[in-house]
C-alpha cells in the first residue's frame, strides 16, 4: 500500500485525482491539505496547514499554487520522504529549492504528467533538430479561464527544450504588440484563456510557402490523473535526486523492451 499525501486536494486536479484513486486500492490519500479545507466532503482529512497532518505517508503529492512549495519541501525533507511537483508558474528561486531538496530526498517535477505531452516534447525537439534553422517556432496554448498562470508551464517546457535542442539559442517573446518584424533568433508563446478548456498547446513550425503543427489536447483532466499515479509507483523506493516524465517514459521503454 502506497500512502499520499494530496497538497491542493480541493483544486480542480486534488478532486478529479480523489475519485480516480478510488480505482486503484493500492494507493490511499493519508489525508489532504488546502487553503480551503472545507470546500468538498472527503473520505480523508483535510487540513489547512501541512505541518499539522498527523497520518504517515510515503510521499505528497502537490497540484496547488507555487506559494506552497518552500512549505512542503521543507515537510518532506524533515519527513524523509519523495515528494512530487505538479504545480506551475513556479520562479527561478522555488527550482533552486527543489534541486537543493533532491540531494536529500526523491523529487519528481513535470509541468505536464500526460504521456501524450511528453512525447509531444520529445517530437517537437525531433523536428527542431531538423528545422531549426529554416523555419520559425511559435507557441500557443488555450486553457480554462480559471487558470492563475500564463503562459502554461506546458508552453514552457516545450519551449525550454526546443531551445535546449539548438544550444540555447533562442529569446523567448510572450508579447508581439509594438515589437515590430519577427527575428529569426525568436520563439513566440501565446496564451487564450476562456471557457473549461483542460489544455491545448500547438508547436508551429512555419517555413516558406509551408507549416508544421504538432497539437496536442487534453480532453479531460484525467490524463493528468492517470500520469500522477504513474509518477507515485515510479518514485516510491527511489534514491534522492531530480526525477521527471522522460525517467518515467525511459523506465516504461525498457521495461517493455
Ligand atoms: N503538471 C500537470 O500535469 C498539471 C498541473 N496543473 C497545475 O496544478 C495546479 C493546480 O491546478 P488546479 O487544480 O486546476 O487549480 P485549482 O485552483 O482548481 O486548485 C488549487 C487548489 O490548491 C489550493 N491551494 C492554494 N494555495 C494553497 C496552499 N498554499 N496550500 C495548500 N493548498 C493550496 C486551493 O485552495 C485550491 O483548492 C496549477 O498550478 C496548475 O497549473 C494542473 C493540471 C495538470
Ligand atoms: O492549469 C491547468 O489546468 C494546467 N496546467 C498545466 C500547465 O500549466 O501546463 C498542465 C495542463 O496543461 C493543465
Amino acid at each position: 500500500m502506497i500512502n499520499i499525501l494530496l497538497n491542493g486536494c480541493n483544486g480542480k486536479m486534488g478532486q478529479t485525482i480523489t475519485q480516480i484513486l478510488k480505482e486503484y486500492p493500492h494507493i490511499k490519500i493519508a489525508a489532504g491539505i488546502d487553503t480551503n479545507a472545507v470546500k468538498f466532503k472527503n473520505d480523508y482529512k483535510v487540513y489547512n496547514e501541512i505541518m499539522d497532518v498527523e497520518e504517515t505517508a510515503d510521499l505528497v503529492l502537490d497540484f496547488s499554487h507555487p506559494n506552497s512549495i518552500n512549505k512542503i519541501i521543507e515537510y518532506c525533507v524533515n519527513k524523509g520522504i519523495a515528494l512530487i511537483v505538479a504545480t506551475t508558474g513556479l520562479s527561478e528561486l522555488h527550482y533552486e529549492a527543489l534541486s537543493k531538496a533532491s540531494t536529500k530526498i526523491p523529487i519528481f517535477q513535470s509541468a505536464n504528467m500526460s504521456y501524450g505531452v511528453n512525447v509531444t516534447v520529445e517530437l517537437c525537439k525531433n523536428a527542431a533538430k531538423i528545422l531549426g534553422k529554416d523555419f520559425d517556432i511559435e507557441i500557443i496554448e488555450k486553457h480554462h479561464s480559471e487558470k492563475k498562470d500564463a503562459p502554461s508551464g506546458t508552453a514552457l517546457m516545450i519551449a525550454q527544450e526546443i531551445n535546449s535542442t539548438l544550444h540555447n539559442s533562442l529569446e523567448f517573446i510572450y508579447d508581439r504588440h509594438q515589437k515590430g518584424t519577427r527575428k529569426p533568433n525568436e520563439i513566440g508563446i501565446y496564451s487564450l484563456r476562456g471557457g473549461t478548456i483542460p489544455g491545448e498547446h500547438t508547436i508551429v513550425f512555419a517555413g516558406k510557402d509551408e507549416i508544421i503543427e504538432v497539437k496536442h489536447t487534453a480532453f479531460s483532466r484525467k490524463i493528468f490523473a492517470e500520469g500522477s499515479i504513474k509518477a507515485i509507483e515510479f518514485i516510491v523506493g527511489k534514491k534522492p535526486g531530480y526525477y521527471n516524465m522522460q525517467d518515467l517514459l525511459k523506465e516504461m521503454i525498457i521495461s517493455n523492451e
